[in-house]
């Protein structure tokens, strides 16, 4: 059960498809800010039902036999949580009311992301109502009245159909949630002030990936040449903020951990921070989208998601 925030005054709303993507996303900037006393709000679309299950005594649970790995990932969503210090998260409508899309990736190039398989579920979150699931997230927005809001970019990160729409919601969500003639019975208008899509840039992965090269270790990504182009991560002048949470790097792999259908703790993942280190792990980088950005470091980069918010409503000064 969602607590709802004590008051704060600063606040972050994240936006999510499928439990296990905030922390992997931003799990120590999450676990950095509840330690910093701010208020961390999470909304996730979808339980994870068609997911992969790693976890060979849990197998029963697949979507083609007993259908509980949704269940069985609410739990590992609340255990990652408690590591973290998150106490206010929510599925988007309530428990089921939107569906993991599953994925496969289109044969087709030209539509470049991945498509749900053929047979998947009526309330399956592609084919989700925009407006409708907008409105699941306006009455959340104008409650919790965030200053930040973090979620994927149009890509949806890597292409996964629910990322894709979880991006599409949150920004329409937020656009509709500004509006003050838009569904007042959804409580006052609330404009949030700073939006930002998380990402990982080219330059921090080719840098992990020739480090796990040159120690002879097994990639976490297939086929992906340290030298060669990194399409599907972001461009290093595209990031503008580098949140540097890595006191909290181990907190982080101690709540990816949680996430065990999802995530070998024995993978490459894991190999891939522990050759970095965990507090590698807690660097983690964002495009702002919307509002100002704060002072920049030497990095050329903003490294706090809040800064640049003085005078805005809700924030002290
Ligand atoms: C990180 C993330 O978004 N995971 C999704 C994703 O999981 C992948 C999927 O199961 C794929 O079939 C596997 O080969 C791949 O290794 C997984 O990462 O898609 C799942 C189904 O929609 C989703 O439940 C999971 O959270
Ligand atoms: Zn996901």
């Amino acid at each position: 059960m969602a607590e709802t925030e004590g008051a704060h005054a600063l606040r972050l709303l994240l936006v999510h498809a499928h439990p296990d993507d905030e922390t992997i996303g931003q799990g120590a900037t999450m676990a950095k800010y509840v330690a910093d006393g701010r208020g961390v709000t999470l909304v996730t679309c979808t339980a994870g039902e068609m997911g992969e299950i790693l976890v060979p005594e849990l197998e029963h649970l697949a979507a083609d036999r007993e259908d509980g790995l949704g269940e069985h990932r609410r739990g590992e969503l609340d255990e990652a949580m408690a590591v973290l210090g998150v106490t206010d998260h929510r599925f988007l409508g309530g428990f089921g009311t939107y569906r993991d899309s599953g994925m496969k990736w289109h044969p087709d190039d030209t539509v470049g992301h991945a498509l749900p398989l053929d047979d998947i579920h009526d309330n399956a979150f592609w084919h989700a109502d925009l407006t409708e699931a907008a409105d699941h997230l306006v009455p959340v927005i104008r409650e919790v009245r965030p200053q930040v809001l973090v979620t994927y970019d149009q890509f949806g990160g890597y292409g996964h159909p629910d990322h894709i729409q979880a991006h599409r919601v949150a920004m329409y969500g937020a656009m509709l949630a500004a509006v003050p003639s838009y569904r007042r019975d959804l409580g006052e208008a609330w404009d949030i002030p700073k939006i930002y899509w998380g990402g990982l840039s080219q330059g921090r992965i080719r840098e992990a990936l020739r480090r796990m090269r040159d120690a002879g270790e097994e990639s976490p990504f297939d086929g992906l040449d340290p030298d060669g182009p990194l399409p599907m991560f972001v461009p290093d002048e595209d990031i503008t903020t580098e949140v540097d949470a890595s006191a909290y790097g181990e907190r982080k792999l101690e709540a990816l951990a949680k996430h065990a259908t999802q995530i070998k703790t024995d993978g490459p993942f894991f190999a891939l921070s522990n050759n970095q280190g965990a507090p590698a792990m807690g660097v983690e980088e964002y495009r702002l989208v919307k509002g100002r950005l704060g002072p920049l470091g030497e990095n050329g980069r903003e490294s706090d998601l809040f800064a640049g918010l003085d005078g805005v409503d809700g924030v002290g000064g």
